[in-house]
């Protein structure tokens, strides 16, 4: 299907207010000011300067057995074609018309507020290395899995989509987005996991967009009252659900590139921000919504939100959904409110990591789906050199002073375990005349916000983060990421470090080890070695000692279960791979009451897991978007 750009389009919409640009992390605090330079200056730390391959067919998928194309899931009625006279209700700067997409007239301002100019440092430029992310081998598991793309064209692309990835200057797919593309085109849930870094947003975004510019915008549905008195209601086709707000920030930033000029308008929620103006800019029409749980529930609660168009739900980072405490929200969204059923839409789940817990939690939400894994799950890029060093707590700060006094350019992001240290370390940090702030939950999202510009112009090149700042962020010129504190999780540092190393890029990370950090000596002895990375003596000899009963595994991580057999497709390998983690949850306080504590999942029929206990995280209500680690949103403070 060709769309015809201009044709007869409307009259320019203009832009559609960002309302990030009102209340979030957002373009505008970007864009708009392209003149700063990311790179400290030539001193150190001075202010920056200025500062054809086979696929599916577009056409109705085969009926592949048993997973309910006769339950009467259309995913081709994205937007009922069928309707097709009438324009897509106040979206996006394009319009569905006449059972065709108009994309709207370019926007040269826009435009380079979404995509920057060619030498952009405040954009992520692909590095010496995105080629080698071809060598890793991929992993497809489930049946009838669809041969790759190998490029962004038409078919399954659809054209208007790979205009804007032209914009994007994108050349190839990577190899998650490769696998992605026709696999969620061709209808069917997808599960993936690939390494940080390496192009996950788009590998849900492109298929999905690429979807809703073939088919339209959908209906509202009859018989709705359209929402309370003059309020309207808003019925997005896609969800997608992310842990923090930083997070559904730049995913949201990513798909309004990706839906530049087209009908589709992206919105985006979340909590700790004023909710008046995100009510607003969702009446304006909101077909792919971007959230975190919390403060989705609250919309859906104030009925302003209805689930019931939804044909792509997209669980980003799942697994620090889980632990953040957000399992009740989900569920409540995913099986409480207005959603389709599981055969009734598409879901799909990405993560660098998927603990086998999430895919427990998979298997109420996914149907017979693809289980795809770029590289061993939960492995670390290779773009990123980790160097692990001993030393005491005590000496954290001098060794952290000659780290710096020393560092090569670039920006240093410093992970911490507190929101306290977070702020000492900073003050300490300033006190020595390094520009450092510092990011974590007791900020103001409006301070949240500033600390990440700052960093991410360069105006302050050295970030301590907790782990607020360990998901998914995407800035670009992050040189080196120091574990001051290690996490307990192996998880987590594999995503704390993965926030060097982008998009072929290269990046360094250094992790200050000492004994209280054995609890995690033997998955980080073993992620180092597979990573092909220098291994200390000290690790293996405090790995051994561990083994004789001197160590015990850190607090989260029980349950998790890595090791041989964990964290891979557990319907393949099923869940008794690993030496035995019992133990259970991740240690929320008990439930005060309500909530979904309690129970867990059990476990696969024949898996042998026996993670046990759930995550008891439970706590009334749904207030929206606290943190609420490890208790849920229920009101129990955060350590971070
Ligand atoms: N095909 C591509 N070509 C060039 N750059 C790309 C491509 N796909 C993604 N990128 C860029 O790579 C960077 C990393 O992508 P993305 O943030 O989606 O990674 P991710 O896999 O989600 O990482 P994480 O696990 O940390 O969330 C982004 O700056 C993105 O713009």
């Amino acid at each position: 299907m060709r769309s015809k750009v201009g044709a007869g389009g409307n009259a320019p919409m203009g832009p559609g207010p960002s309302p990030a640009g009102m209340n979030g992390l957002n373009n505008s605090a970007w864009a708009g000011n392209n003149s700063y330079d990311a790179r400290p200056g030539p001193d150190g730390w001075g202010p920056a300067p200025g500062q054809t391959p086979e696929y599916p067919q577009h056409q109705p998928q085969r009926q592949h057995g048993g997973w309910g194309n006769n339950r009467g899931f259309d995913r081709n009625a994205y937007g009922n074609p069928a309707s097709g006279g009438g324009h897509a209700r106040g979206s996006g700067d394009g319009q569905w018309r006449d059972g065709k997409h108009i994309p709207g007239p370019p926007n040269p301002r826009v435009e380079r507020e979404l995509f920057g100019t060619p030498d952009d440092p405040s954009k992520q430029h692909t590095g010496i290395n995105f080629e080698k992310y071809d060598d890793i081998p991929v992993e497809a598991s489930g049946h009838d899995v669809p041969e790759p793309v190998l490029t962004f064209s038409t078919p399954p692309l659809e054209e208007h989509l790979i205009r804007n990835i032209e914009l994007a200057r994108y050349k190839v797919p990577t190899p998650v987005q490769k696998y992605s593309i026709p696999i969620v085109m061709g209808g069917r849930d997808l599960m993936a996991c690939a390494q940080t870094g390496s192009g996950k947003t788009g590998g849900f975004l492109f298929p999905i967009l690429s979807q809703a510019f073939l088919t339209g915008p959908s209906p509202v549905p009859a018989n709705t009252s359209g929402g309370y008195g003059r309020q309207r209601k808003a019925y997005p086709t896609s969800l997608i659900l992310a842990p923090t707000r930083e997070l559904v920030s730049q995913i949201y930033d990513e798909a309004r590139k990706f839906a530049y000029r087209s009908w589709v308008r992206p919105c985006v929620v979340y909590g700790g921000a004023d909710i008046g103006s995100q009510l607003r800019q969702i009446e304006r029409g909101c077909d792919l919504l971007v959230a975190t749980p919390g403060r989705l529930v609250d919309l859906i609660e104030r009925g302003r939100i209805s689930l019931q168009n939804i044909k792509y739900l997209v669980l980003d980072e799942a697994d620090r959904m889980l632990d953040m405490g957000f399992e009740p929200q989900i569920r409540r969204i995913v099986e409480g409110e207005d959603m389709p059923a599981v055969h009734n839409r598409q879901t799909l789940m990405f993560s660098a990591t998927f603990p086998r817990d999430i895919q427990m939690l998979a298997r109420d939400f996914l149907k017979d789906y693809v289980f795809l894994s770029v590289g061993r799950v939960g492995s670390t890029s290779e773009n990123i050199t980790q160097k692990v060093e001993y030393v005491e707590d005590i000496d954290k700060r001098s060794v952290l002073l000659d780290i710096l006094h020393t560092h090569g350019g670039g920006l240093t992001l410093i992970f911490v375990e507190t929101k306290r240290m977070a702020d000492s370390l900073s003050d300490f940090l300033i006190n020595q005349n390094f520009p450092a702030t510092s990011i974590h939950g007791d900020r103001t999202q409006r301070e949240r916000e500033r600390a990440l510009e700052m960093f991410r112009n360069g105006r302050c090149p050295i970030l301590v983060a907790t782990a607020v700042a360990a998901r998914g962020l995407d800035i670009p010129n992050v040189t080196h990421v120091i574990n001051y504190d290690l996490p307990t999780d192996i998880d987590d540092y594999v995503h704390r470090i993965g926030r060097t190393g982008r998009a072929g890029n290269t990046g360094h990370s250094t992790a200050f080890f000492n004994r209280g950090n054995r609890g995690v000596v033997r998955d980080l002895l073993e992620l180092l070695k597979e990573a092909n990375q220098e291994v200390p003596a000290f690790l293996e000899t405090i790995a051994r000692e561990s083994s004789y009963g001197g160590g015990g595994r850190g607090g989260r991580s029980g349950g998790r279960g890595r090791g041989a057999g964990a964290n891979r497709d557990f319907r393949k390998y099923g869940g008794g791979g690993g030496p035995g983690f019992g133990g259970g949850g991740f240690g929320g306080p008990p439930p005060a009451s309500g909530g979904y504590n309690g129970g867990g999942y059990g476990g696969p029929p024949n898996s042998g897991y026996n993670g046990g206990g759930g995550y008891g995280s439970g706590g009334p209500g749904y207030g929206g978007g606290s943190y609420g680690n490890p208790g849920g949103p229920g009101g129990q403070a955060s350590w971070w």
